[in-house]
């Protein structure tokens, strides 16, 4: 079956837009079916993108599963030199993320594939919009391979909604070593503020 986190996936293109309204940034994001919400831009997203502090202006920064690339692209534009890593397992998302960044004349975002990020890139801020329905062990995979990557004295920013477990991912990434605070709260989001 087809998720949103299919490498490639199955349903053919439907093309569509939606507005990214922030109240420093206003875009418009090409989306298509396939991929996460390509209807309207999520609220969890949002609400993170609302939410969380500027990221530092310079260095590496990552959106861990940018889908059609809100988060990428915000970082992008509030970190001005910035470069913006943004990956994702489904190849529709990344050409998407490619597409919606050099629209927005955003050339220093860097969409990729997961697995083709170069070695040795650490980051001093991951924001992310965690894929929570790929499964619990594959959440925790895929959190420790990229939170580790995290530079010294980088910042991590994880929106999860409470009934999908915002609580014990929290609990988790505290057993793992991970200081893990609760950042903001907001509906039924919850942000997650995780440090070395
Ligand atoms: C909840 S969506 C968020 C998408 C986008 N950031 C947004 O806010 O609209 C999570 C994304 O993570 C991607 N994903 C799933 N498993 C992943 C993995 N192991 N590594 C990287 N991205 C993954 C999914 O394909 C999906 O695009």
């Amino acid at each position: 079956m087809a998720h949103y986190f299919s490498e490639r996936p199955g349903t053919a293109s439907r093309p569509g837009s939606v507005d990214l309204v922030l109240p420093d940034l206003h875009l418009r994001l090409e989306t298509d079916s396939g991929v996460f919400s390509p209807e309207r831009v999520d609220l969890g997203t949002r609400i993170l993108l609302e939410t969380v502090p500027p990221p530092p202006g310079e260095g590496d920064l990552l959106d861990l599963g940018c889908g059609y690339g809100p988060i990428a692209l915000t970082m992008a534009s509030r970190a001005p030199r910035a470069t913006v890593w943004a990956v994702d397992v489904n190849r529709r998302a990344v050409e998407l993320t490619a597409r919606n960044a050099r629209a927005a004349g955003l050339d220093r975002v860097r969409p990729v594939h997961a697995d083709e990020l170069p070695d040795g890139v650490t980051f001093r801020a991951i924001w992310s919009n965690p894929a929570i329905r790929i499964g619990k062990q594959a959440l925790h995979d895929m959190l420790t391979r990229w939170l580790s990557r995290l530079a010294p004295g980088g910042v991590a920013y994880l929106v999860v909604q409470k009934h999908l477990g915002s609580d014990s991912l929290q609990r988790w990434l505290g057993e793992q070593g991970w200081q893990a605070s609760r950042e903001a709260s907001r509906a039924a989001y919850r942000i997650l503020k995780v440090e070395r």
